[in-house]
């Protein structure tokens, strides 16, 4: 039995590190964990400028503890209006790493997003010329499809469009939650690659109402049957390069998930090495987790690799029902449980 292992520092490919003092009270949880993440810009007000994304870059560098040598990569909201040369002076400047396409109200803070993919059309051109890749929450919004079709839904109705018309565009089909995205990435070429969640792959859409309805098991995409489960923990070890490591983690404080409208997003920085290590163990598969969280993400966004190495020990990791972080009390995913694997600070 493995008792140890050394892996290449990760990085996480989708994180959102909010603004204020919730910013402040999350960051070194993802800081602890990733050398690099890739940063949702689903503030109120969106990210949508090169300023803002610097600006906001500029905070989060004050608010992370230095010693954990943290390194933010920034995206831009896109919305109908969006000015491709914007996003060619971002990426040109160093300050965009990708653009981030919410359908508009797909998800929390998403109401400025895009509510036709033509609208975008320009910034596309623009995105595939410089090779910028393009982030997807890839969920439709219409009301008469069922929650858990949304998903199966963008690919027909919207990204099977966007690779036709730009078949060079590089595409993250983010924190991805059925067999059909999992195909869909595995019938396209290296261009297209996804990222998928903790708790995608440890829970179903069970775990929301088991007992009674369990709030903080509630996020967007929302978990979905088992098979889709399966599928996602298949392809999340198969060592194929297309499938690489996104958190997702979306804190909300406790009233905000408690509550009779309760937010969508579920808080895993915490303990996401050890939530991955969980799966990729049941799975057989410890032997491909350095290859999902450190390598196949960077080589897709082309950057280098990360030379620092990290260690998680076979060490019980106790989580807590609650954490208390400065005036907020927010809910970890696995909360009260016990994971086998520690990572070693
Ligand atoms: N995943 C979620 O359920 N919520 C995210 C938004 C998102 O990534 O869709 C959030 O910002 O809270
Ligand atoms: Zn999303
Ligand atoms: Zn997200």
């Amino acid at each position: 039995m493995i008792q140890s292992l050394v892996i290449r520092r990760p990085d996480d490919w989708h994180v959102h590190l909010r603004d204020g003092d919730m910013l402040g009270d999350v960051v070194n949880f993802t800081a602890r964990q990733f050398a690099r993440a890739i940063i949702m810009p689903n503030l109120t007000p969106p990210v949508t400028t090169v300023d803002a994304a610097r600006a906001y870059r500029s905070r989060i560098l004050e608010a992370v503890d230095e010693k954990l040598n943290f390194k933010p990569l920034m995206t831009a909201y896109l919305t109908d209006d969006m000015d491709p040369e914007e996003i060619r002076r971002g990426a040109d400047e160093g300050v965009f790493t990708a653009a981030k396409l919410y359908p508009a109200n797909a998800t929390t803070n998403s109401a400025a997003g895009v509510t036709d993919i033509k609208n975008i059309y320009p910034v596309l051109m623009i995105m595939a010329e410089i090779g910028l890749p393009l982030l997807v929450h890839g969920e439709v919004t219409h009301s008469d499809v069922d929650i858990f079709d949304r998903e199966a839904r963008f690919i027909e109705d919207v990204l099977a469009l966007v690779i036709k018309d730009f078949p060079e565009l590089k595409i993250v089909f983010e924190h991805i939650t059925t067999t059909e995205a999992v195909e869909f990435v595995n019938s396209h070429g290296a261009n297209i690659a996804a990222t998928i969640t903790p708790h995608h792959l440890e829970i179903n859409r069970n775990a929301i109402f088991q007992g009674g309805i369990n709030p903080h098991n509630y996020c967007l995409p929302i978990a979905k049957r088992e098979i889709h489960r399966l599928a996602l923990r298949q392809a999340a070890t198969s060592g194929s390069s297309k499938f690489f490591l996104g958190t997702d983690t979306a804190p909300h404080p406790v009233a905000a998930k408690e509550s009779a409208c309760g937010c969508a997003g579920i808080f895993n920085a915490p303990y996401a090495l050890e939530s991955y290590a969980k799966t990729f163990e049941e799975e057989d598969a410890l032997d491909k987790l350095e290859g999902f969280a450190s390598e196949h993400g960077p080589r897709f966004y082309g950057l280098p690799l990360n030379e620092e190495k990290i260690t998680l020990e076979r060490k019980a990791s106790k989580v807590p029902e609650k954490l208390t972080l400065g005036e907020t009390d927010i809910i970890p995913f696995h909360a009260g449980t016990t994971l086998n694997w520690s990572l070693v600070v």
